[in-house]
């Protein structure tokens, strides 16, 4: 099979589709691998490191799109991408379609089979393509959050350590998840005084049993939300539902009871945010006010830190590719369950129930389209 690996277009986003010990491994068990010039750089992967292992580098994403077989990105193809995407042509990226119609129409449009990162899932129940990333995102997120909170950015002007005889600042992290045990253990690292909400009673007793000494814990009851938003300092958006658009845990209404200045950084912008007032922002822009409430919503946070993310996700990504290489996409799913649960568009239809119920489009069950 032709790979082919572009370089990614979405603002400021620095990871790569492929590592170059990727782009080994596939030209080891006998693929071709083509990647856009460049591509990699942002990552601290020259093109040399790809052309030592076997690698075509070509000029222009456009080709990559006409002749590989199966494209290796990081985030949802952009609209420019999404004009070049073939009938038959294999997609392998993170895709977030639940709340995005625009590129669902476009993705079905294209007749291209499209296999999203984020709703491959793993025998414990996990999502093993989005661990990586969320365990980036949820390190960032303490770290933009106390950017966020500098008075000179608009924030409250508070440290989240606190200082001798200063409290530290109150940090809510809703949702108990990768995203948000690590923004947790973070936040609580820099000293600040840290609860977790989830609405999972065991998650939360993990939760208490493996960090009762670093944050608390607290039922995500509709009041216990309120209560907590209100007296924080900083709240971290980390719910999922996997596929699907993001639940709205807090309304414009209650920004109005929280502190002036507070931030809010929405993991979950990826999904649609779990805030009402949340919208998508860009590392070049990444924050806004409303009602003096401070926003950070970038929806590709791990972008910022491209070289750890790009291995991170190249680990994980890696054993699947080589699976729909070698396999094609239709046995590569039928062998393993877990691979066709990232089916979301096949030849025109959609293929993930969740997505479905988002957009209110039909979808035809994934198990169908493997006989
Ligand atoms: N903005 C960005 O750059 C990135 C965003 N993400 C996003 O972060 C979000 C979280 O991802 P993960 O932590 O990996 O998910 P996860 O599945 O590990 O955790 C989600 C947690 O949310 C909890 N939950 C679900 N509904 C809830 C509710 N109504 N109230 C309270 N808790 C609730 C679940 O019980 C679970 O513990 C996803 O939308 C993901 O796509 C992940 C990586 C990067
Ligand atoms: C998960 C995701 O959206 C990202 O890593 O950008
Ligand atoms: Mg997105």
């Amino acid at each position: 099979m032709k790979l082919g690996c572009p370089k990614e277009i979405k603002p400021q986003e620095f990871r790569v589709g492929m590592t170059p010990h990727a782009a080994h491994e596939a030209i080891a068990h006998g693929h071709e691998v083509i990647i856009e010039t460049g591509a990699g750089d942002g990552s601290g992967f020259p093109d040399s490191a790809y052309i030592d292992v076997g690698v075509v580098i070509v000029d222009t994403a456009e080709e990559i799109f006409a002749t590989a077989d199966m494209i290796v990105k990081v985030k949802e193809p952009q609209a420019v991408e999404r004009k070049m995407l073939r009938e038959g042509q294999l997609l392998f990226t993170y895709l977030h379609l639940a709340p995005d119609p625009e590129q669902t129409r476009d993705l079905l449009d294209s007749g291209c089979t499209a296999i999203a990162y984020e709703t491959v899932t793993d025998r414990n129940g996990g999502l093993p393509l989005l661990a990586p990333m969320s365990e980036v995102a949820g390190k960032l997120a303490p770290q933009v959050g106390a950017w966020t909170l500098q008075k000179a950015n608009g924030g409250r002007g508070v440290l989240l350590g606190g200082v001798p005889g200063v409290r530290p600042a109150k940090v809510v992290v809703i949702g108990g998840g990768h995203v948000g045990t690590h923004a947790a253990r973070v936040a609580a690292g820099m000293g600040a005084d840290v609860t977790v909400l989830d609405m999972s009673l065991p998650r939360l007793r993990y939760l208490d049993d493996a960090f009762r000494s670093e944050f608390k814990t607290s039922y995500a009851s509709k009041g216990n939300t309120a209560e907590l938003v209100e007296a924080a300092d900083m709240v971290v958006g980390a719910v999922l539902i996997p596929g699907a658009a993001a639940p709205k845990l807090v309304t414009r209404e209650q920004l109005s009871t929280m502190k002036p200045g507070a931030a809010i950084v929405d993991v979950a912008i990826d999904q649609g945010g779990c805030f009402e007032t949340s919208k998508p922002t860009t590392h070049e822009n990444p924050i806004y006010d409303v009602d003096g409430i401070m926003h950070y919503c970038v929806a590709n946070m791990p972008g910022a830190v491209a070289r750890t993310s790009t291995i991170a996700l190249g680990n994980a990504t890696m054993p699947f590719m080589l699976a729909l290489a070698d396999k094609g996409w239709k046995q590569a799913c039928a062998d393993n369950p877990h691979l066709l649960e990232g089916l979301n568009v096949h030849a025109g239809k959609l293929t993930y129930y969740a997505v479905g119920k988002a957009l209110g489009i039909d979808v035809t069950s994934p198990q169908l389209l493997i006989k």
